[in-house]
């Protein structure tokens, strides 16, 4: 194999994000809901058999050591790989933004080098090459939505129903790290400790990773400080998303991100007044709002003219579009399975 062409590296958002605890290290210990959208960059890529490694901006530039050149540098030296490759990347998630999408580059570039350098790891091998890039890695490696604990690196593939969101990325991108240091950082009274229970019906999906941090089985259920069962289906699904003085669901990232940023609680309050919901993804400053799937073109029509109105008063460098869950990661499959 020479080449492979149009690799796409999806986005995602949190559907909530609570901060349960910290590491001796510092980092934060997570639950969120990750869930795959179709909002995508694509890569490309072409082998080398000089070991070089080299990047091409097809669209916005990016830095010159960005997570895919970290990416392949890691494969590279882990594998004792000869082979190069040229990376071309047609940039369109926007980035500082909470919706992963370095990570998503670095995670797709790990499956497409894999097989161009026909490596053939199983998926149980790159996880821990990914969490070493971002904590957000390991999530697109697993290849589905998934509740997800630790820093990111335990995953519980989850099935979700078809949602559909519009989301609005202000002009101003946040750090990430700049987020957790805050001192308005909620130290939950309350912390809401949530629960996987394995799916018992026949529509959840196995997975089979054998790494010891995956569970074999999907989840249906989740279940609140062990108590209110919430069922991953449209009613569950409003319960997480719904206000914050009725749901369960909140992102602890929010309030230090509108402290940090105006033009969040902007975000908020357009996608509010236009849909009844908001919630910031990650650690922002994209927002998004759960909308209605549409039922025909002509309903998809009007949410997309709904955005797009907004967007036009708004400066040129915010952006915003209806997005669809994904079923499943596209590469979802690249990686072997483990015997
Ligand atoms: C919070 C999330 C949720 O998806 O947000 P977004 O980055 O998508 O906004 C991620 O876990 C972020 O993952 P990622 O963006 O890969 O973060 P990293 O580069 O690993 O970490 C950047 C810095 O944020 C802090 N950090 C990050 C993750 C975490 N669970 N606790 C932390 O305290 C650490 O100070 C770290 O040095
Ligand atoms: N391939 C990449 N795409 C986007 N950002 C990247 C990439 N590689 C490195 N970065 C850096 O990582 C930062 C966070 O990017 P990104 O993953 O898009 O956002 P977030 O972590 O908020 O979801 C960017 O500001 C950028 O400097």
């Amino acid at each position: 194999m020479q080449a492979i062409y149009d690799v796409p590296a999806p986005a995602k958002l949190n559907l909530f994000l609570h901060v349960v605890g910290k590491r001796p290290d510092g980092y934060h210990l997570l639950q969120s809901i990750f869930t795959l959208i179709d909002w995508a960059d694509t890569l490309h890529f072409e082998r080398r058999s000089d070991g070089h490694l080299l990047r091409h901006d097809l669209g916005a530039s990016l830095p010159p050591d960005d997570l895919c050149l970290r990416a392949a540098r890691l494969l590279q030296a882990q594998s004792g790989c000869t082979y190069g490759v040229d990376i071309q990347i047609e940039k369109r998630i926007p980035a500082g933004a909470g919706m992963g999408g370095g990570s998503s580059d670095a995670a797709s570039t790990l499956l497409a080098l894999n097989r161009l350098w026909g490596l053939n790891w199983p998926l149980a091998t790159l996880m821990p090459l990914g969490l070493k890039l971002g904590a957000d890695v390991p999530f697109f490696l697993g290849g589905s939505h998934a509740f997800v604990e630790g820093i990111g690196e335990i995953l519980h593939p989850i099935e979700l129903p078809p949602l559909t969101f519009a989301v609005l990325k202000p002009s101003q991108s946040i750090s990430t790290q700049e987020i957790f240091s805050s001192p308005l950082l909620a130290r939950s009274k309350n912390v809401a400790i949530v629960a996987g229970f394995p799916a018992n019906n026949s529509s959840a999906e196995k997975t089979s990773e054998s790494s010891e941090n995956h569970q074999t089985v999907g989840l249906n259920h989740l279940a609140v400080n062990h108590e209110e069962l919430i069922s991953l289906d449209n009613e569950g699904i409003a319960k997480l998303l719904g206000d914050s003085t009725r749901s369960f669901g909140r992102n602890d990232l929010q309030k230090p991100a509108e402290a940090n940023c105006a033009e969040v609680v902007q975000a908020l309050h357009i996608l509010e007044s236009e849909f009844g919901n908001s919630r910031m993804t990650g650690s922002g400053s994209a927002v998004f709002a759960r909308v209605k799937t549409p039922a025909n073109e002509q309903e998809e029509n009007l949410l997309n003219q709904k955005i797009f109105s907004r967007l036009q008063g708004l400066p040129a460098d915010w952006s915003g579009r209806i997005c669809r869950s994904l079923d499943r990661h596209p590469l979802q499959g690249w990686a072997a399975d483990e015997k």
